[in-house]
This record gives C-alpha cells, structure tokens and sequence, in this order.
C-alpha cells in the first residue's frame, strides 16, 4: 500500500515565507523529521506530541481532501513537514496533483535527495544554523545542488536561512557564497514560538525584523538577498494550520 503520513491538511491560506511568500496555497504538512531542531516552530511532526493525528492517506485521499477544502479556489499546493523529503513514495501525490495541473512547492531543509525534487515548481532549501543544535550535512547538501544542476532543473529553487543571532548571520554568509547564485533568503527566526499574546508575539517579531534589516544592509556579503519575515507569524501568530 502507497501511503503517505499526513499530520494535517489546511488553506487555502497564504505562503507566508521566502520566494513564494504570498502566493495562494494550500498546505499538506507531513509528519516524520530526521533533525530536531531547538527552536522547531512545527515539533509535533516529529515529537510524537501529536503520533495519533498522523492519518495515513494514499494520494487519492489526499487530493480528495485538497479539493474538499479548496474546491475550485486553489492552484497551488504547498508540501512541508516534518522533512517530506523522507518520503520517497510522495511522488505519487505530486503526479497526481500535476494531473490536475496544480503548481507545487516543497520546504525541505537539504539534508535527503528525492529524485521527484525535479517534478517540484518552488524548491525551497532550509540550510540549519547552528542555533537549531543541527549540523549541516554538506556533502549531501553539495549533492542536491549538483543533481539539480545536472539535470538542467529548469524551475524555481531557493535558499531561506533563518537567522536568531550573529552565528546564524556567519552560516548563512558561508551558506550564500558556497551556492553563489542561488537565490537566498534570510528569515526572522521566532524564539517565541509557545506565545499566545499576538500584539506582544508581533511586536517582537517586528524588533526582530529590523534588527536584521539593519544587519543585512550593512553587509557587503549580504548584497543579493531577500530579507523576510514569517508573514502567517504577523497574522496570527503561533497559530497551528493557518
Ligand atoms: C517547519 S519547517 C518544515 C520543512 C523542513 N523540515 C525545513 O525545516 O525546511 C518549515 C520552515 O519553517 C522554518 N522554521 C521552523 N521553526 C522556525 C522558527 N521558530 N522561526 C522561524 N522559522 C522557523 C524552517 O526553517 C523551515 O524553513
Ligand atoms: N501560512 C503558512 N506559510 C508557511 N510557510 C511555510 C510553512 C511551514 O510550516 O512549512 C508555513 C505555514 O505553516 N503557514
Ligand atoms: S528540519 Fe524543519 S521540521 Fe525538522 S526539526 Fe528542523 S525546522 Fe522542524
Ligand atoms: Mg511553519
């Protein structure tokens, strides 16, 4: 049996981050991580704090859900976790949304290659910094961005590093200039992520936002990147499925 774990489904809402921010979507978030990151703003996918909500669903049920909830008001699907790179039988889902001519985006941290990366419309890259406790795989990362390469991958993939303190800003520096040419996005980090009061969360995140501005334009090896914040954070906050 295909199937593919799913934690939740839910939109259309909005992109709320990096290359795609604002883009009418809907969400399949799958459950399973292989990193753990400290500050992981989506740790019931991988915490177990959420284990009976994974619901197992072939393709089929998900696009029946897809279409359940979005019905005609949706062209775009956005795929997150957890890593659903993890998932090698995604493909499945990804060709039958394509069967209906629906645009894809993935967010994935490039720690695992799938070979349906090449099928993807917005390939989004999320390089941890050390702040996340994770280490960054770099030979495999290398590898994604040959194979991309090598197979003249002709749609959008992106870099989006999110940023807590300076050594965050020194990873993505390094980050930036080993896949120069890549498009890269810098991204408030939440440290609040527990925080229910939205003016005070919003505010803070609002700090945060032109602390890093700040950080960014006084770079010289900051100059080609884009500076953002989580916009779903800024409209409502920490809440889950938005
Ligand atoms: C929850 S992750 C799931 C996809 C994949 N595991 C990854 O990390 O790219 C989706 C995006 O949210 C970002 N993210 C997670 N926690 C965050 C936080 N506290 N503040 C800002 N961004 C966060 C991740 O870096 C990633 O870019
Ligand atoms: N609106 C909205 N935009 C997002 N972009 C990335 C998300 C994620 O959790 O992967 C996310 C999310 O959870 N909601
Ligand atoms: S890689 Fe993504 S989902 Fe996994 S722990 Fe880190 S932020 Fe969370
Ligand atoms: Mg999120």
């Amino acid at each position: 049996m295909n199937r593919i774990p799913v934690l939740e489904i839910f939109g259309p809402t909005i992109q709320g981050e990096g290359m795609v921010v604002g883009q009418k979507t809907i969400f399949v978030r799958t459950a399973g991580c292989d990193y753990s990151c400290s500050w992981c703003d989506s740790a019931f996918t991988w915490d177990g704090s959420a284990k009976d909500d994974i619901r197992q669903m072939t393709a089929g049920e998900i696009w029946s859900e897809l279409k359940s909830l979005g019905g005609d008001n949706f062209s775009f699907v956005t795929i997150s976790g957890g890593n659903p790179a993890l998932l090698k039988n995604l493909d499945s889902l990804i060709d039958l949304l394509k069967e209906n001519q629906i645009n894809i985006g993935i967010e994935t941290q490039g720690s695992k290659w799938q070979d349906w990366f090449l099928k993807i419309d917005e390939l989004t890259i999320s390089p941890k910094p050390p702040s996340s406790k994770m280490e960054t795989k770099f030979d495999i990362l290398d590898s994604i961005f040959i194979n991309l390469d090598e197979n003249q991958f002709k749609n959008n993939v992106s870099l989006k590093v999110v940023i807590f303190d300076e050594a965050d800003l020194e990873y993505a520096k390094m980050i930036h200039k080993r896949y120069e040419g890549i498009p890269f996005y810098l991204q408030v980090g939440n440290d609040d992520i527990t925080n229910a009061n939205n003016q005070e969360l919003i505010q803070k995140l609002l700090n945060k936002y032109e602390w890093l501005v700040n950080r960014v334009v006084e770079d010289s090896q900051l100059n080609n990147v884009k500076v953002l914040p989580q916009l779903h954070a800024l409209l409502w906050g920490n809440k889950r499925g938005v």
